[in-house]
């Protein structure tokens, strides 16, 4: 096929444009020209980024936002948020700006630990195997040592080294079960190494060492959040209705998964644009939130809700692997101005803080959602999305805005308004 091709990633960044746009693109210049407008004017921070990826060509923007008012454990934050999506920092600043009234959010940190596996395979004796892996622990565990001595002066390493018999899932495989704390870093990589230091140290004739690997499923890395206030305050009016159809809500995404996968999308549209705005790797934060809300066999809410003793309470429990320094956190400097403006937080703080960001969200859906329904906020957002697609110019943005004010906004009645002015008819 013509347009295959060799020896890509040696090209320069020129000529990795040149030849896409000459096998790709329909107007070559015009393509070019796109993927240019999206260079930094400063060559050292473009470069900054091109060297972040492999076969960089250009940057993909996604917009970056500040949701104000969040009051957690007292303190104030401004939370930053990048996301593609309209209305969430709309909803999670009129969250904030709800709760800051009413005590604000309350957070804590259940625990840090996280962990990695070296997947092997032993065809001997079980026995054997124990006593071998009992004999080997301590060096196992020194193997590392100049892996883990600062990590261990911050008070992080090894937690702990197990070895694991999984014959029963898979014939013949074993696992040496390590946990860590990896202090303000997410540690994948300083796991990793670990892992693959302790795993060529583990050698005994049938054992097969299958791979070392961190694990994304972060169970015992546990951040709880939750807000709570009298029924009474919860709504103007109806309060008590409104908070009883709030719980139903999240019942409802405690039974029935169809719901429960849309209720944790709306979570990660809070944590996942904090996540991404600091840095951090929101892929390995949403497999393990995912992987969380599935624990009991069936996938679930991963927010509670009660209304006990005239008292409404909301709260999420979520497992997640952050860093404040680390992989991108530091290095992307909008990354670390979002640490900046988040008071330049501890990982466990930062945790906190996405935490009351998920929470913050699925606020705002619910509260929508069960009072006016989700599309008259959401549309109301989106307005200038549907505004911009039919090329609408000011004038007729501001018209068109003014006139659909209270109104619930839908991409064709916007398009039937815009025609009407443009024509008449
Ligand atoms: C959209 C709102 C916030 C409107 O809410 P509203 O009551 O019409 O807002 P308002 O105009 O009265 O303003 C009140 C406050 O809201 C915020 N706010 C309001 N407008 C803006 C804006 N333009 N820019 C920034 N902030 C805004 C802001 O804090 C403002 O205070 P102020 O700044 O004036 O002191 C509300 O209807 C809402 O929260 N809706 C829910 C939206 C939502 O959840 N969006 C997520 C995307 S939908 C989805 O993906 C997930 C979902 C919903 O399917 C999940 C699920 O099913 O569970
Ligand atoms: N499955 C996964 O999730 C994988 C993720 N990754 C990527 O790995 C990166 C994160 O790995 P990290 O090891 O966290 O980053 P990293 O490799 O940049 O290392 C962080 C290092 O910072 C140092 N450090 C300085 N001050 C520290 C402090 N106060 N606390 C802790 N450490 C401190 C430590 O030496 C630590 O190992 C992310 O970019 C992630 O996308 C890589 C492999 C797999």
């Amino acid at each position: 096929m013509s347009k295959m091709i060799k020896g890509f990633s040696k090209f320069s960044k020129t000529e990795k444009v040149n030849w896409l746009a000459e096998n790709f693109f329909h107007d070559k210049s015009s393509g070019i020209d796109t993927l240019k407008q999206y260079y930094n004017e400063d060559p050292e921070l473009q470069q900054l980024h091109d060297e972040f990826i492999e076969n960089t060509i250009s940057n993909f923007y996604i917009p970056y936002a500040i949701a104000p008012n969040f009051l957690i454990n007292g303190k104030t934050y401004a939370i930053p948020m990048a996301i593609e999506e309209s209305s969430v920092v709309a909803a999670a600043s009129l969250t904030a700006k709800f709760w800051s009234t009413r005590g604000g959010f309350k957070t804590k940190v259940i625990s840090t630990t996280k962990t990695g596996q070296v997947h092997f395979t032993y065809k001997g004796n079980k026995d054997e195997l124990r006593d071998y892996f009992s004999s080997v622990k301590s060096k196992l565990i020194h193997s590392t040592d100049h892996i883990t001595a600062n990590m261990r002066k911050r008070g992080g390493g090894i937690v702990d080294i197990e070895l694991r018999d999984k014959t029963e899932n898979l014939a013949d495989y074993y696992q040496i079960h390590v946990s860590f704390l990896t202090g303000d870093s997410m540690g994948a990589n300083f796991i990793n190494s670990c892992l693959e230091t302790i795993a060529a140290s583990f050698q005994k004739e049938g054992i097969f060492i299958v791979m070392s690997i961190l694990s994304n499923y972060v169970p015992d890395c546990l951040v709880r959040a939750e807000v709570t206030c009298k029924v009474e305050d919860f709504f103007p009016e109806n309060a008590e209705l409104y908070a009883r159809k709030f719980v139903q809500a999240v019942q409802i995404a405690e039974v029935e998964p169809y719901r429960a996968v849309t209720h944790n999308k709306g979570i990660m549209n809070g944590i996942d644009a904090v996540v991404l705005a600091t840095g951090n790797d929101f892929r390995a934060v949403a497999a393990g939130a995912h992987a969380y809300a599935s624990r009991e066999g069936r996938y679930k809410s991963l927010t509670g809700a009660s209304v006990v003793n005239g008292l409404f309470n909301f709260w999420i429990e979520i497992p997640m692997a952050l860093g404040t320094v680390g992989g991108l956190t530091r290095l992307h400097p909008l990354a670390k101005l979002s640490m900046e403006i988040l008071q330049n937080p501890t990982a466990s703080e930062l945790m906190q803080i996405v935490a009351v960001a998920g929470l913050a969200q699925n606020f705002a859906a619910l509260k929508a959602l069960t009072t006016t329904g989700i599309q008259q906020g959401h549309m109301k957002m989106h307005l200038m999305n549907i505004l911009n697609q039919l090329e609408a110019n000011v004038h007729e943005k501001e018209l068109i805005v003014e006139a659909f004010k209270g109104k619930t906004v839908s991409h064709s009645a916007v398009a039937e308004y815009l025609h009407h002015m443009r024509t008449g008819h």
